[in-house]
C-alpha cells in the first residue's frame, strides 16, 4: 500500500518532529535522498556523474531549499551544476551551500528554456506542498520545450511543480516528471487521477516523520495488499461460509451482462452463486454455468443491476428488496438509476464517469462526464457523502470513496480493459469479495472501500494476464481471475 497524507497532515507531523531535531535536519535528509537519486539517474542515462549537466530549478520556499542543498551535494560529486532561481526570493543558506560547492547560481531567464532542454538531468524544486495556481511565467513554456526526444530526465522534488498537493485535478500548467521523490509520505496528487499521470515513477523517501503521521487520507492498494486481503478457502469451510453471491442482472432483452457478472463471481471463488432474473437469461446462465442456482434463497452479498433496463419492473423489485435487506451489495448499471434512500457504506456503487455524472445530476449537481474525469476523487467523494454508500468510480485509476472521506485507489493494469462487459465481470468479482467478508462488513461496513479496491486490483491483473499486451474480451478476464490471484505477490 502507498499511503498519502494531506498538506495539513504533513505539516502537523513535520512540526512535531522538527521541534525535537536540530534546525534544517529534515531538509538535509530530503536533499541527501535527491542527491543519491540524481547520481543514480546520471549513471544510468549519461554513464557517470562527473561533468554531466544538471540544471536545478529552485523556487522561493523550502522546496527550493531542498533543491539548493541537493545541488551542493551533486556539485561536490563533480557534476556540472547550474541553479536557476525562479523567484526573487531564494533559500539563502541553500544558495550559499550550492555556490560553495562550485554550482553556478543565477536567476532563470526565458532563454534558459533551451539550456534546460539540453541538460542530462533537470531537478524541479520550483514549488512543493506550498505551491498553488500552476506554473507561473516565465516557466509556462518549459513543459512543451522539454517534451521532445532526448530531453533531460526530470526529477521532481516532493511533487511536480504546478500540482495542488491535495488534489487529483490537472487544470493548470504543470512540469511533468519522469521520477518524483516525495518526502515523508506520498501526497494525494501522487495517487489520484489525472494528476498522478504527471508524477512518473514515485519514490517515497523516509525522512523520519512516519511515526507522527495519522491514518492516511488516500491509499493506493498494490497487488500484495490484494493478496493479503483476499479470503482464502479454509479446510473447515462450506459453500455458505465461503460466501453466497446473489446476482440480479440481465432481463428479458439483455442476457450477456447476466452471464458475465455470474462468471466474475464464480471465477473469483464464491461458495455459491444464486441468479435472480427472468427465464431467458436464467436458461443461458444455467447453460454456461451449471453450478449456478436459480431462484431466491440465503445470500451474503448481492450484485445488482448489470444489464438491467431502467424500466424493468420485475428486476427492479428484486433490486429494491435486496437493497432493503441491508446485506452488502454491488450497485451497478441499471441499479444506479433507481437508488433508494438509506444506503450505507456496505453498498458499493460502481459507476463509470458518465453514470456518476448522471447520478450527481439527480442529486442536484451541475456536472457532466468531463467534469467527473477532470477530478474523479472529488466527485466520487461527493456522491458517497450524498448517498451514504461507497462509490467505486471506474477509470484508468479506479477511485473508491467511502462516505466518511477515505479514498482508496487501484491503478488499472491495461487500457485494453475498457471493453464492453468488463464492468459486469468486475461487479461479479466484487460481489464475491463482499460475500467472503460479510462478517467483517457487518462489524465495520466502512471496510467496503478497501475491499472494492481489492476487487479492482484483481480485475486489472486478470485483464493484464488475459490481454498479454493486446486486446482482451470480458469473458477472458473472468477466466483469468484464478491465475491472477495465484500470481499475486504474497499469495
Ligand atoms: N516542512 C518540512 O519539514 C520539510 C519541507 N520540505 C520541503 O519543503 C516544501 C514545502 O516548503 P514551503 O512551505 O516553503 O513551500 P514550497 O516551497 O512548496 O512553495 C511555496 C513557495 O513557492 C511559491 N509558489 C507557490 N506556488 C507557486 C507556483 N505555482 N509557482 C512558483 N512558485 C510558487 C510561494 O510564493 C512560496 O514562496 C516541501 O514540499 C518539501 O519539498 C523538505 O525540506 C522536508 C522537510
Ligand atoms: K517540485
Amino acid at each position: 500500500m502507498i499511503a498519502a497524507h494531506t498538506v495539513a497532515q504533513v505539516r502537523a507531523a513535520e512540526g512535531r518532529v522538527m521541534a525535537r531535531l536540530p534546525a534544517g535536519l529534515l531538509m538535509q535528509r530530503a536533499a541527501a535522498a535527491v542527491d543519491v537519486e540524481s547520481a543514480r539517474i546520471l549513471r544510468e542515462v549519461a554513464g557517470g556523474v562527473v561533468g554531466r549537466r544538471v540544471v536545478v530549478l529552485a523556487g522561493a520556499g523550502d522546496n527550493g531549499g531542498d533543491a539548493l542543498f541537493a545541488a551542493a551535494r551533486t556539485a561536490r560529486r563533480g557534476a556540472d551544476v547550474l541553479v536557476l532561481t525562479t523567484s526573487g526570493r531564494v533559500h539563502a543558506a541553500g544558495a550559499a551551500a550550492a555556490r560553495a560547492a562550485g554550482a553556478r547560481v543565477r536567476p532563470f531567464a526565458p532563454e534558459d528554456t533551451a539550456l534546460c532542454a539540453e541538460a542530462d538531468l533537470l531537478l524541479d524544486g520550483i514549488a512543493g506542498i506550498g505551491g498553488s495556481g500552476g506554473l507561473r511565467e516565465p516557466l509556462r513554456p518549459l513543459p512543451a520545450a522539454l517534451d521532445a526526444d532526448g530531453g533531460p530526465v526530470v526529477l521532481a522534488l516532493d511533487l511536480p511543480s504546478g500540482l495542488d498537493a491535495d488534489a487529483g485535478r490537472l487544470d493548470a500548467a504543470v512540469l511533468p516528471a519522469d521520477v518524483t521523490l516525495t518526502f515523508g509520505t506520498a501526497k494525494p496528487c501522487h495517487l489520484l487521477g489525472p494528476a498522478a499521470r504527471t508524477c512518473g515513477r514515485l519514490v517515497v523517501v523516509d525522512i523520519g516523520i512516519t511515526g507522527e503521521l495519522p491514518a492516511p487520507s488516500v491509499r493506493r492498494l498494490e497487488p500484495v495488499d490484494a493478496a493479503r486481503a483476499w479470503r482464502r478457502a479454509r479446510p473447515e469451510d462450506d459453500k455458505y461460509s465461503r460466501g453466497v453471491v446473489g446476482v440480479v442482472a440481465g432481463g428479458a432483452d439483455y442476457t450477456g451482462a447476466a452471464v458475465l457478472a455470474v462468471e466474475g463471481a464464480v471465477r473469483a471463488g464464491a461458495g455459491m452463486v444464486r441468479y435472480g432474473g427472468p427465464a431467458h437469461p436464467a436458461e443461458l446462465v444455467r447453460h454456461v454455468r451449471p453450478e449456478v442456482v436459480v431462484g431466491p434463497g440465503r445470500v451474503q452479498a448481492w450484485v445488482l443491476g448489470p444489464g438491467v433496463a431502467p424500466d424493468d419492473e420485475e428486476q427492479g423489485a428484486r433490486i429494491a428488496a435486496a437493497l432493503a435487506s441491508g446485506e452488502p451489495a454491488v450497485v451497478d448499471a441499471g441499479a444506479l438509476a433507481r437508488l433508494p434512500e438509506g444506503l450505507a457504506p456496505q453498498h458499493v456503487l460502481t459507476p463509470h464517469a458518465g453514470e456518476l455524472a448522471r447520478l450527481l445530476a439527480t442529486l442536484g449537481r451541475d456536472v457532466d462526464r468531463a467534469a467527473v474525469e477532470a477530478d474523479p476523487a472529488a466527485h466520487a467523494h461527493d456522491a458517497a457523502r450524498a448517498t451514504g454508500a461507497t462509490v467505486l468510480l471506474k477509470g484508468t485509476v479506479t477511485t473508491v470513496a467511502g462516505p466518511g472521506g477515505d479514498v482508496v485507489t487501484a491503478a488499472s493494469a491495461t487500457p485494453w480493459l475498457s471493453t464492453a462487459g468488463a464492468g459486469d465481470v468486475l461487479a461479479g468479482i466484487l460481489g464475491t469479495v463482499l460475500a467472503g467478508h460479510a462478517g467483517a462488513l457487518a462489524a465495520d461496513p466502512t471496510r467496503a472501500a478497501e475491499l472494492a479496491a481489492v476487487a479492482a486490483v484483481v480485475h486489472g491483473r486478470a485483464a493484464a494476464l488475459a490481454a498479454a499486451g493486446g486486446p482482451v474480451a470480458a469473458r477472458d478476464v473472468a477466466d483469468a481471475v484464478p491465475a491472477a490471484l495465484t500470481s499475486l505477490p504474497g499469495w
